[in-house]
């Protein structure tokens, strides 16, 4: 999301004073978009096995199989509690719970590992777009970082 934000303006008549708005992308998007796509997430029927942590006395071999459980309730708190810097570690974090179920499963056709399929194409669908506009803020941010060590 790009949004105008009032760039600092030096005192008006100076050389870079003219500069009084300007569109300049949001580096903090990712993480409203992201809360968003989370709770779309947990609406799915598809998420309920993967909402919160297996239990060992359901699944007594899980975690001998499963070196680094995750689910999206743990997503959810990690994020609600600014501990992702950046949609890329969210990423990361997600696409562990669908390698999991993939590593887990006893066979492909199993009923809570096809959810996964369904969940992470639609995941893939969505992440992609909030990636790819925090890299391009990211990058704006950048050069606005230099132009604004040029002026000085
Ligand atoms: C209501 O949810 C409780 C917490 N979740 C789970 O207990 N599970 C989710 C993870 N998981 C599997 O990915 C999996 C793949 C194939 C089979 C048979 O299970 C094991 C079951």
């Amino acid at each position: 999301d790009f949004c105008l934000q009032e760039e600092d303006t030096e005192a008006p008549g100076t050389s870079s004073g003219h500069r009084l708005r300007q569109v300049v992308p949001d580096r903090d998007a990712w993480k409203e978009q992201c809360k968003n796509l989370l709770n779309y997430i947990f609406e799915c029927e598809d998420s309920e096995p993967f909402r919160q942590p297996v239990d060992p006395q359901n699944y007594p071999d899980y975690h001998g199989i499963i070196d680094t459980p995750m689910d999206f309730g743990s997503v959810k708190k990690t994020l609600g509690e600014d501990r992702y810097e950046n949609p890329i570690e969210l990423c990361k974090d997600t696409r562990l719970i669908f390698a999991n179920a993939k590593a887990y499963t006893p066979n492909k056709r199993s009923k809570i590992y096809s959810m996964t399929l369904r969940l992470s194409a639609f995941f893939e669908e969505q992440i992609r777009t909030i990636i790819s506009e925090y890299k391009t803020a990211v990058k704006s941010s950048d050069s606005h970082k230099r132009a604004a060590v040029k002026t000085q």
